[in-house]
């Protein structure tokens, strides 16, 4: 379904600066996998959403979305197949809009024409049932403005813009890390019940090990630009916030170990 192919990301190559962000990185998901990713601060994790999304170029390897090559995919072609919920609330909605308009907008992703924000009856219809699925009271709303929201109801509206259109992945960046215990909560379960839903294949993002173990069908942690552990569902299962830690540090003393052993 997803496959990452050698992929190799380094910014500001041959520069004091230079950051390798992602090292040979393959992975490949099923249809339907539910892949939460964690690991620590720079590890790659964004990059990877972002080689994805296609907003950052691969420097080598291929990307493939059923077995066909994306990488030169233009932007809007990309946007059919991908829907993505970012950290900050205010990333994935627009404020000065009501909710049917940005609903009406997501609608129309990954289309190449213009935006046209009317709202038909039947739209309206649709974007109702929706929202009464989110339980927030947000279908009677539609004509209020998205600024006025709070962060987890714009979180939960974006959940539900970037699923709308069925995309064949979804990316989801640390998007419940700004919200307050409830919402998170509230947006997490949100979250399972979308995915699973509209077997959509996801890849999560969180530094919130607890709900990297709690939520999908898989775990990969990352370090340095690699993956360094992928759990599949029967070992993830079994595994605790204690294992997660105790995986990292020896994975993480062996690469260190080599390291030196090299050196
Ligand atoms: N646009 C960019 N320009 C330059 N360097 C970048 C850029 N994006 C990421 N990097 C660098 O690439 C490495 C990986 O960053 P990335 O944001 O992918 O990590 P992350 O695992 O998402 O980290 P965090 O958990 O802190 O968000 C880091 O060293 C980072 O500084």
């Amino acid at each position: 379904m997803l496959t990452i192919d050698h992929v190799t990301k380094t910014f500001f190559p041959g520069t004091v600066n230079e950051r390798v962000a992602l090292n040979d990185v393959s992975l490949h998901l099923d249809e339907g996998d539910f892949v939460t990713v964690i690991g620590s601060n720079g590890a790659g994790k964004s990059t990877l959403l972002n080689i994805i999304a296609g907003k950052i170029a691969v420097d080598s390897g291929d990307l493939l979305i059923d077995e066909r090559s994306v990488k030169r995919m233009k932007d809007y072609q990309r946007a059919a197949y991908i829907g993505r919920v970012f950290q900050d609330p205010m990333a994935g909605t627009a404020p000065d809009l009501t909710i049917e308009q940005n609903l009406a907008l997501a609608l129309r992703r990954g289309q190449r024409r213009g935006f046209r924000l009317g709202v038909t009856r039947a739209r309206r219809e649709r974007f109702q049932q929706e929202l009464v699925a989110l339980e927030l009271g947000l279908e009677q709303r539609l004509k209020a403005r998205v600024g006025l929201l709070s962060g987890g109801q714009r979180q939960a509206l974006s959940l539900l813009m970037a699923s709308f259109t069925q995309p064949r992945i979804l990316l989801l960046d640390e998007h419940t890390a700004a919200l307050d215990p409830q919402r998170a909560d509230l947006v997490t379960r949100l979250t399972k019940s979308v995915v699973e839903r509209d077997k959509l294949t996801t890849l999560m993002v969180t530094h919130n090990m607890e709900q990297a173990l709690r939520v999908g069908n898989r775990l990969i942690m990352m370090h340095e630009g690699r993956i360094i552990l992928d759990l599949p569902e029967a070992e993830k299962q079994k595994m605790t916030v204690a294992g997660l830690l105790a995986e990292f540090a020896k994975i993480k003393g062996a690469a260190l170990d080599d390291r030196a052993m090299l050196g």
